[in-house]
């Protein structure tokens, strides 16, 4: 059974133009969740209607099986979210600010030890959250979030406006955090490149409509369908004749030519024909497409 489904969830500010149209996610148990899309795609706003801060305009929420419009109380007590700026006090340490979450979660004083560890923050839990770096922060939100031990982690964009040290510390974490802890992961990101290392599932969401759901495996076999090989020769007009009766390759006249692929072993036997039928070939660029392309790809 999934922890988390949505059935036709839908969303609109305005009456008529919805920003998350009929969104069926299913997310199972132990699994990292990618919610990918584009800046504008609805993630934030999928997920506050996921949290209960946004009532749907149509539409369910189910975590752990339960109806979130009736059961809110039980569902939350198992759930933990990091969404925007974690609101600190700035001017107290990192484990006084524990201890303050920790009493209104009615958690036991031992966790506190246990989610620094898990993020990282030991050693930096006596200084004040104001000498903490963003990375820093974040994390500490997250152990806040992490203080009644939730089945389900909730996190939007949790990498945004962080240097690179404190990107890949946010993605170990994350991982560290599914593999021993066993916490469902839900995570938003606007980049592909992330997902594809921290996640093991993923759904992509563009102009609030879901476009894609599954393993990162059939992700990747999904993608390939959408790889090109791009390529120039000493005669472009003769290797698109060359290529045509596979490919379909036309030429036209001051254009790059492109054959889609799928894996490398095609990209050589390529190369071998055009340098078999005389030509010289200057270039091979494989071209990967990128969110926006697959975007378009998938919405064909
Ligand atoms: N309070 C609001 N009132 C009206 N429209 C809104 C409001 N909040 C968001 N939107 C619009 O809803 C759409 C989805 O926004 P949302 O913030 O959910 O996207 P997102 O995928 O999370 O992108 P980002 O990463 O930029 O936050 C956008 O077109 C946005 O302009």
């Amino acid at each position: 059974m999934p922890i988390l489904q949505t059935r036709d969830l839908t969303f609109s500010f305005r009456k008529d133009q919805p920003v998350v149209r009929q969104l069926n996610l299913s997310v199972e148990p132990g699994t990292i969740y990618g919610f990918l899309g584009p800046n504008g795609a609805g993630k934030t706003t999928s997920i506050r209607l996921i949290l209960g801060l946004l009532q749907p305009t149509d539409g369910s929420v189910e975590l752990f099986g339960e109806d979130l419009s009736t059961n809110r109380t039980s569902i939350f007590q198992r759930t933990g979210a990091l969404i925007e700026q974690p609101s600190l006090y700035l001017h107290l340490s990192g484990r006084q600010n524990l201890e303050i979450a920790r009493r209104y979660t009615r958690t036991p004083a031992s966790r506190i030890p246990e989610v620094l560890e898990m993020v990282g923050l030991t050693h930096a839990a006596g200084k004040n959250a104001k000498e903490y770096s963003l990375g820093m922060k974040q994390r500490l939100g997250l152990a806040m979030a992490l203080l009644h031990r939730p089945e389900l982690v909730i996190l939007d964009e949790p990498t945004n406006g962080l240097d690179p040290t404190g990107i890949i510390e946010m993605r170990e974490l994350v991982r560290q955090l599914s593999r021993e802890w066993g916490t469902t992961i839900f995570v938003s990101s606007h980049l592909l490149s992330e997902v594809e290392r921290m996640c093991t599932h993923v759904g992509i969401i563009h102009l609030g409509s879901l476009r894609f759901q599954g393993s990162l495996a059939e992700l990747q076999e999904a993608q390939a369908g959408t790889r090109h090989l791009h390529f120039q020769t000493s005669d472009n007009q003769a290797a698109a004749g060359v290529l045509h009766a596979i490919y379909g390759l036309k030429y036209r006249d001051g254009e790059a030519l492109t054959v889609p692929f799928q894996n490398r072993e095609e990209v050589a036997s390529i190369n071998r024909r055009l340098v078999e039928a005389g030509l010289d070939v200057y270039e091979l660029r494989v071209h990967h497409s990128d969110l926006e392309e697959m975007f378009l790809e998938m919405t064909r």
